[in-house]
């Protein structure tokens, strides 16, 4: 995949995403997965792209669960699906065929090694379907159809000469691969192929509701395969809708990876304390902090949006804090009392958590690296001003990149005189079953009186 090729893309896409297919037909699931992927080539965010699609459409809550499950296969193996499609194709299809073939192939041929999820005669059939059901791409149904019977013909050839390729065989950008070359020279491939597996779904257990141990029993009652890794966490065998979780609803857990439940044991907090949570939303380690202790939370966050996820999870965990629209690098909305603690928990390119968002290697460009981390030593010098004296900082990314964790935070205990704390560090996303976490970095800090 390249920059540029993604810059002058400009598909019609269907966003209003009405098919006259049926719900339940891969051909439907297939054409709302490519038409979120062309949205994610156009520059917008998987997600958001999704929500987009399930807002204008028709479709079930099952349709959508294809739908999202075949887009998020797509984006796992999109450089891949785009050589093989330039292999085959005789001039470049139009961007919606072009998603098209690249949500049917990984149908065919999943790279993480997982089983085929369905036959690949049917791919190839409900492909075409798809295509012939589209206005716009209707004529291209042939061309469909030829190229997916040519690559199941032809397929070990093409594949073989495809993952000669490093942007195919692992499936990011090269600058990304050689960033993660550059900064983990022992470690980089299983890196990468860590983040091309679907995540786990790990859940924090509420300590003042219930116990790892109960809650594993529950588990096993249900019939729940079940495993603890961590202190409150605890990772399902097999993912399921989060209203299918045991007590949810209820508050007993949430969905939070096993590594973003080290910060609020890390901050150390004890009843009665002072806490600001700079960048907060959508809430995870907010309410894990109130989970441990009783203390005075100020949850800030730019996005007022973003915000009001923070006040449901507080609703449904029965917590209390007060939320803070406003910036972390301003101290415009502060009325000057410090805090004993504060979590920094910055914005950053996500790298560390690739594999539950896969569309970021694709959004991401190299120079955004510099840019948040321009913004992100202004939030942190400016936060450094509120924290009491003897308080104590947590600086957390989901970043990968040095530039944006380490050497941020070395500058900043030079800048400001900061004692560096125990903390864990850079955490490596590598995906094995003991230590299954995304790529999230933490360092800690205290103000000497
Ligand atoms: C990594 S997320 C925080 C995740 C959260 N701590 C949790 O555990 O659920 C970063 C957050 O920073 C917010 N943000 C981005 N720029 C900001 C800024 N300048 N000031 C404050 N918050 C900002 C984003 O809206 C986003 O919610």
């Amino acid at each position: 995949m390249r920059e540029s090729h993604h810059r002058d893309l400009k598909p019609r896409v269907q966003t209003d995403f009405k098919s006259e297919l049926k719900q339940e037909s891969l051909a439907f699931a297939m054409l709302g997965a490519a038409s979120a992927t062309v949205q994610v080539q156009q520059g917008m965010a998987l997600p958001q792209a999704l929500a987009g699609i399930f807002a204008n459409s028709n479709a079930t809550p099952q349709a959508r669960g294809a739908i999202q499950d075949i887009a998020y296969r797509a984006m796992r193996q999109l450089a891949l699906s785009e050589l093989l499609i330039s292999y085959m194709a005789e001039k470049a299809p139009d961007p919606m065929v072009a998603a098209l073939l690249s949500v049917a192939l990984p149908l065919i041929v999943p790279v993480d090694g997982s089983p085929a999820p369905y036959e690949a005669f049917t791919v190839v059939d409900q492909a075409v379907t798809a295509a012939g059901s589209h206005p716009d791409i209707a004529r291209a149904k042939n061309m469909v159809n030829a190229l997916l019977r040519r690559f199941l013909r032809e397929k070990d050839v093409l594949m073989e000469e495809a993952l000669e390729n490093p942007e195919a065989k692992y499936n990011y950008p090269q600058w990304w691969i050689d960033a993660v070359i550059t900064a983990y020279p022992k470690q980089w491939q299983q890196v990468l192929e860590a983040g091309n597996k679907a995540p786990p779904l790990t859940l924090r257990v509420n300590a003042r509701r219930t116990s790892v141990q109960d809650y594993l029993a529950r588990l096993a009652e249900e019939g729940m395969e079940a495993q603890q890794i961590g202190p409150s966490a605890i990772r399902l065998a097999k993912p399921v809708p989060v209203l299918q979780i045991p007590g949810f609803a209820e508050g007993d857990v949430s969905v939070q990876d096993a590594g973003a439940q080290l910060a609020a044991p890390l901050l150390d907090v004890q009843p009665g304390m002072r806490v600001l949570d700079a960048c907060a939303a959508p809430g995870g380690k907010t309410c894990h902090i109130l989970e441990l202790a009783d203390v005075s939370l100020t949850a800030l966050d730019a996005d007022p949006k973003r915000l009001q996820r923070v006040q449901e999870n507080l609703d449904r965990l029965q917590l209390q804090a007060t939320l803070q629209p406003a910036e972390a690098q301003s101290d415009a909305w502060w009325d000057g009392q410090q805090f004993d603690r504060i979590l920094a928990d910055v914005p950053c390119t996500a790298s560390g958590i690739v594999r539950r968002h896969p569309d970021i290697r694709w959004l991401r460009r190299k120079s955004d690296t510099r840019q948040l981390a321009t913004l992100s030593a202004e939030i942190l010098d400016n936060l450094w001003k509120m924290l009491a004296p003897n308080g104590k900082l947590l600086f957390v990314t989901c970043s990968l990149w040095p530039q944006e964790s380490e050497a941020q935070a070395a500058a900043f205990a030079v800048r400001n005189r900061a004692t560096r704390l125990d903390a864990p560090g850079q955490l490596l996303p590598l995906g094995s079953s003991e230590q299954d976490h995304d790529g999230l970095f933490y360092a800690l800090f205290r103000k000497d009186a």
